[in-house]
Order: C-alpha cells, then structure tokens, then sequence
C-alpha cells in the first residue's frame, strides 16, 4: 500500500524513504575531478554498492518501502514531455555551444528512458560523443564532461526535502550538484505517482532561488524546523525557506542555526540528528557553541504584512530548541568517547543517523564510541557497512529522503 507523502517530524515511522543506489556515476570519479566532485577518495564501486543494498534491505526488513531515484525517473522519462524536458535543461550549460547542444540533443532524443537515465546521472564525458565533431568538442579535453556525473545523488537528502504533504526541491550550492535538484523536480512535477495526488504534489521552493540543502533541515517536531547556515544553506536561502513554510502553514518556528563553513561541518546533520522526540545525537565539540535564532511567522491580525518574519535573539541551541518544541529538555547525547573519538567519528558521520522511528536508528557500524552511547541512552542501534559509501562524506541520513513518515502519536 502507498502512504500519504509527506513527513512532520525527524522520528515518525518511517514508512516510505527514496535512495539512489550508487552506479556509474561513481565510475567517473579520478584524482583529478574528485575534489571538484566532493569526494574524498575514489570509492570501490561494487562494495559501495554491496554495501548500499544492505543498507536498503536493512531498511525494507524494517518494513520501510524503498524508492529508487533512478527508477523513479526512467519512468517519469517515458513521458515525451519529461524527456524534452530534461533534455533541455541538461544541455543548457554554456559551454556546449549550439551545434554540440543540437547533435547531442538528437542523440539523447533517440535513447530510451534508461538510458537517457544513464546519461542524465553518469553525465557524458568529451571523448564518448561520436560523429558530433565541431569545434567545441575539438578545442575542449578528450576528459571534459559535456554533461556532468552526479556522484552525489548518493545523498538523497540534500536535493529535496519533504515538510507536511509539501516537498520543498531544494537549491544546491555547489556547481558540481545544481543539476541533481533539476530531476528530483521533474520526479515529483511528472512521475504519476506525484501527480496523481489530487491538485498535483505540492511543492514550495525550488532549484532556481536561494541556496538550502535538505541535510541542513531538520524537522525538530511537528511545527518546529531547525535549518542550519553554513557552507550550504544561505542566509537568504534560510530566510525564503521559513518565509514559504509560514505561508504554507507548515511551521510555527525555524531555527536558523549557524554552522562552521568547513568540509566536517557542511550540513546541519553532520554534527547533529534526532534519535528520539526528545533526544538528539551531537557533536560535543560544537554542542556549546552552537546557537539558533528563533523565526517566527507575521501575525496578520495585527496588520503584519507577508515579508515580516520576527526573529528573536540568538540563543544556546538546545534552548531555543526545547523552547519551540514545548518540552522541558532535548537530551543530548554525545558523540564518541573523548574529543579525538569524537572527531574522529563525527567526521566518518557518527551523527548522521537515520531514524526509523522514535529510539531505533541506522547509523555506520564503524564509529563504536558514538554507538555504544546511543543503545546506553535507550536507542535501539541498526549497524551498516560503509567503508565505501563514507567516501562521499555521508551517513545514513544523508542518503535517504524520508518521503512517508508516520504523523508523531500526540500525547
Ligand atoms: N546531508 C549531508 N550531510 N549530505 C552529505 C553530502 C556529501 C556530498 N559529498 C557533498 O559534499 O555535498
């Protein structure tokens, strides 16, 4: 049966999550683009994909139905006006020029949804286009890519984010994943399962407005929603965002929580995520410093037009948290033992856990200090492999996009 899309909190029961399993794409990564690519090695393919399906089977024994990006969009490519569609904005780069932008248009124009999948997601590199020979294709590198390889759909998170029965198609930040948000669009414009719920799904946001990354959203409880500014998400980007969730009536309050702009700390989730309704799994050696500004929406009654947003002092982070949620303390739980284990392991996403359901977790088997803490704070802990996978820089939350999770029991 399917679930009614849609998610208000970061522990609902999850019933419903969409992954990419790792594919060629991933092939293309070499010590010269992976910087640029944002991963930190060069991954063993078929053991990151061992390692993803175990992931994914872990998921679905814990009855969790499993959506496959890829498969979601060669469906949504069987649509003549999908595949026009995503053509189009694929070959829009401005490096193409416009006899390579039409040869390769006709050629993708001829390929059947799977492989126009294959190509929209593992790119085209220079040296594979036959026959199209023209100035372009002569004067750039035979290694160049003429349409880019998204090794980082990997991370389903960041490239939409679901809020309520609305999924906000986020903006990425970085040049080398804009492009990943122009399909999770499409998905959710085109594929019938989207578009058949009544009116369409919903959306709020978008890939063309102000940056925000769905791994520094978090949904803290139904109506509160932290969001974190850093490397990723703007501080315009957290400004539209809680200005469209307040129009659309999907929370009272966003947290904006500034984060370092480092590598270690890229999202929000990277050095926390929720494992309970009150319990929370964080880095210690940002836990003091960290801080949040309290948004609040415009009250119309009293004359407040849309574009104000009331925005109170900044404060400890789990203060404001606690505060909007309506409880008395978010527990927080440590990650690792000491500072190094905990570096260390925060850095191999020791915090990047994905909830289940309120006290069960995935997370990475590798980082035992952070683990042991959480089943000795009461979390039933669902251990993985991801000596490849982490080469991306991310967990198991990081590689999921939770589409259907249980509304909270109120209590
Ligand atoms: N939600 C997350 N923490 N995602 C991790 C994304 C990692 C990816 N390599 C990037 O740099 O963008």
């Amino acid at each position: 049966m399917t679930h009614a899309h849609g998610a208000d909190s970061e522990v609902g029961r999850l019933q419903t999550v969409m992954l990419h399993r790792p594919g060629d794409e991933l092939k293309r990564l070499t010590p010269r683009n992976n910087d640029r690519l944002l991963f930190d090695g060069i991954p063993w393919v078929a053991r990151a994909q061992e390692e993803h399906d175990a992931f994914a089977d872990a998921l679905r024994s814990l009855d969790v139905e499993v959506l496959y990006l890829t498969e979601l969009l060669t469906e949504t490519l069987e649509q003549e006006s999908a595949r026009n569609h995503a053509i189009t904005t694929a070959l829009s780069g401005l490096h193409l020029g416009d006899t390579l932008r039409q040869y390769l248009a006709v050629a993708l124009r001829e390929a059947s949804p799977a492989e126009l999948t294959a190509y929209l997601t593992a790119g085209i590199r220079n040296d594979e286009v036959r026959g199209g020979h023209g100035l372009v294709t002569s004067l750039l590198d035979e290694h160049d890519f003429l349409v880019d390889p998204l090794p980082n759909l990997l991370f389903t998170r960041d490239s939409s984010v679901w809020v309520r029965d609305r999924v906000a198609v986020t903006s990425l930040a970085m040049p080398a994943r804009r492009r990943e948000t122009q399909l999770t669009e499409l998905i959710y414009t085109e594929h019938p399962r989207f578009a058949s719920v009544p009116g369409g799904t919903r959306k709020i946001h978008g890939w063309h407005q102000e940056n925000v990354e769905g791994g520094d959203v978090l949904l803290m409880a139904p109506g509160v929603i932290a969001v974190g500014v850093g490397e990723r998400t703007t501080p315009a980007g957290v400004e539209r965002f809680a200005r469209q969730v307040f129009h659309a009536e999907l929370a009272h309050t966003v947290l904006a929580v500034p984060i370092a702009q480092e590598r270690a700390t890229m999202h929000l989730d990277t050095v926390c995520t929720m494992v309970d309704v009150d319990k929370i799994v964080m880095y210690p050696n940002v836990a003091d410093s960290l801080t949040a500004y309290a948004v609040t929406a415009p009250d119309p009654e009293a004359g407040e037009d849309a574009l104000t947003l009331h925005v109170a002092d900044a404060e400890p982070f789990l203060v404001a948290a606690a505060k909007a949620m309506g409880i008395d303390t978010l527990h927080q739980i440590d990650t690792g033992l000491d500072p190094v284990t905990a570096e260390r392991e925060q850095w191999d996403d020791g915090n990047n856990t994905l909830a289940i359901a309120p006290r069960v977790a995935v997370a990475y088997e590798r980082n035992d200090g952070t683990n042991d803490r959480l089943e000795a704070a009461g979390i039933e802990v669902v251990r993985i492999a991801g000596s490849e996978l982490g080469s991306g820089r991310g967990g198991p939350r990081c590689m999921s996009c939770p589409v259907s999770r249980a509304p909270l029991p109120v209590d």
